[in-house]
């Protein structure tokens, strides 16, 4: 029997993407490249060979993308700025026609009554900064506050929430561990640096905000919340350590004041003793922390597994999207719950949650219809609201995504859109999904 879904009646509905997967023209009016550019030029990095220079056109079709925002009756839109729009060279000197665009884009918004949530980080480092170690330079903690203060200044009179960072650990994993991601290394050693320069770069930015911000900042984290396969020992001490380094790396250092210790345990001396200054300068306290939800993981000890030694376990009786992750809301509602218990209550955004499915349009009629993306998100909407009544001070609600858009390595063919776009045409369609959520948005989910 699932419980009555409700929602508090200031609940804030809203729509994710981020500049590289959506906005396309990377070098116009003045742009600089980013490690994205380089990262899908290189054969074999993205299938299919796909990139960013067109992807939805959105840099200029923005205004046709905010009025479909407005059809929803979206009241907030999460999207990201592109760092080297603002500072081709990554430092330096401005680009005023990119802080432009992006005024343009808050006063679009703003004109719709949809609110701008701005997240300053989602992966697009300036290939500038790459070239000076990026990530692995302790400096970049001084360049990405620099980059923040100027955005700060620029619109902080229009834009309310602010977020550092886009989950940090994907940033590590993929970019510094596994080579999956941009700038593409395999290195432990380096994860481990990039990870705590992130993390000085976000306190260092926080702080910023707290001399020139009136509103709220916070940072945006993934959460796959892990579940041991069974109750050996061996399984618990890896579904530990799984949590550890994906969960709890990021949010502990910021609320607890240092790192789990299962970190030093995994990486050895590729972790070293970080200087007890950067966790004054890491736990700068957050107005609020926004989580990106989209699956659990069942975990087993897997000696043979660099440098985890775990390895997930399929559950046969699962639905898996596209991107092969197991449906499991009831995770959201665990991860929701967990943050709580672990760093007290606090104000949480869903920043993101979705699901990739392949759905074509209807050749006769044209309509996409999702029936799996409509039933992940019904099911969604019912975990949310269950942890909602629970207690956990959930703000708002970002579905990923507006728009199908480049899925990073992954390309164009997945596609995690309510709304269908013809990558040939440009052409924008409303999938059965975007109807079921303009409906959940009008009447603050009492129709579910
Ligand atoms: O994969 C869907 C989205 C992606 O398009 C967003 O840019 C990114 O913020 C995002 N994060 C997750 C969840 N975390 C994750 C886990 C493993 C690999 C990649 C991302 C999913 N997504």
């Amino acid at each position: 029997m699932s419980k009555p879904i409700h929602f508090p009646p200031d609940f804030i509905w809203g729509s994710a993407t981020s500049a590289y997967q959506i906005e396309g023209s990377p070098l116009a009016d003045g742009a600089g490249p980013s490690i994205w550019q380089r990262f899908c030029a290189v054969p074999g990095n993205v299938r299919d060979g796909d990139n960013g220079d067109i992807a939805c056109d959105h840099y200029n079709r923005y205004k046709e993308d905010v009025a479909l925002m407005a059809r929803l009756g979206l009241k907030a839109y999460r999207f990201s700025v592109s760092w080297s729009r603002i500072l081709p060279q990554g430092r330096g000197a401005v680009n005023q026609p990119g802080l432009d665009f992006y005024s343009k884009l808050i006063d679009e918004l703003l004109a719709h009554g949809i609110e701008p949530m701005v997240t300053l980080y989602h992966w697009d480092l300036p290939a500038a900064l790459d070239d000076r170690g990026g990530w692995l330079n302790p400096d970049i903690a001084d360049w990405f506050t620099d980059y923040t203060r100027i955005l700060f200044k620029a619109f902080d009179g229009r834009v309310k929430s602010w977020a550092t960072l886009n989950e940090p650990w994907v940033v590590t994993d993929g970019g510094y561990m596994h080579g999956t991601l941009a700038p593409g290394h395999r290195n432990l050693h380096e994860a481990a640096l990039a990870s705590h320069n992130l993390m000085r770069a976000h306190g260092s930015a926080v702080q910023a905000y707290r001399e020139i911000g009136r509103h709220q900042i916070g940072i945006v984290v993934n959460i796959e919340p892990k579940y041991p396969a069974s109750q050996s020992q061996e399984d618990l001490d890896a579904t530990r350590r799984a949590d550890a380094y994906m969960n709890r790396q990021y949010l502990d250092p910021i609320f607890l004041g240092s790192y789990p210790p299962e970190l030093k345990q995994m990486f050895g001396d590729a972790w070293p003793d970080w200087p007890a200054a950067d966790f004054d300068l890491i736990g700068q306290k957050l107005d609020f922390v926004g989580i990106n939800y989209y699956t659990r993981s069942v975990v087993r000890n897997e000696p043979s597994n660099w440098p985890l030694k775990v390895a997930p376990v399929r559950q046969p009786q699962a639905t898996y999207t596209e991107t092969g992750w197991e449906v499991f809301p009831q995770g959201l509602t665990d991860t929701l719950t967990t943050f709580t218990q672990r760093y007290g209550p606090m104000p949480v955004y869903i920043m993101e949650n979705g699901s990739a499915f392949y759905d074509p349009p209807n050749a006769e009629n044209g309509r996409v219809h999702d029936p799996l993306r409509i039933d992940c998100l019904r099911k969604n909407m019912q975990a949310l609201s269950n942890a909602l009544a629970q207690g956990v001070d959930v703000r708002g609600y970002m579905v990923w995504s507006l728009l199908d858009n480049l899925e990073w390595s992954l390309g164009f063919a997945k596609r995690f859109g309510i709304v269908h776009v013809n990558f040939e045409t440009q052409q924008r369609t409303l999938k059965d999904s975007a109807y079921l959520y303009a409906d959940i948005v009008a009447s603050n989910g009492a129709c579910l």
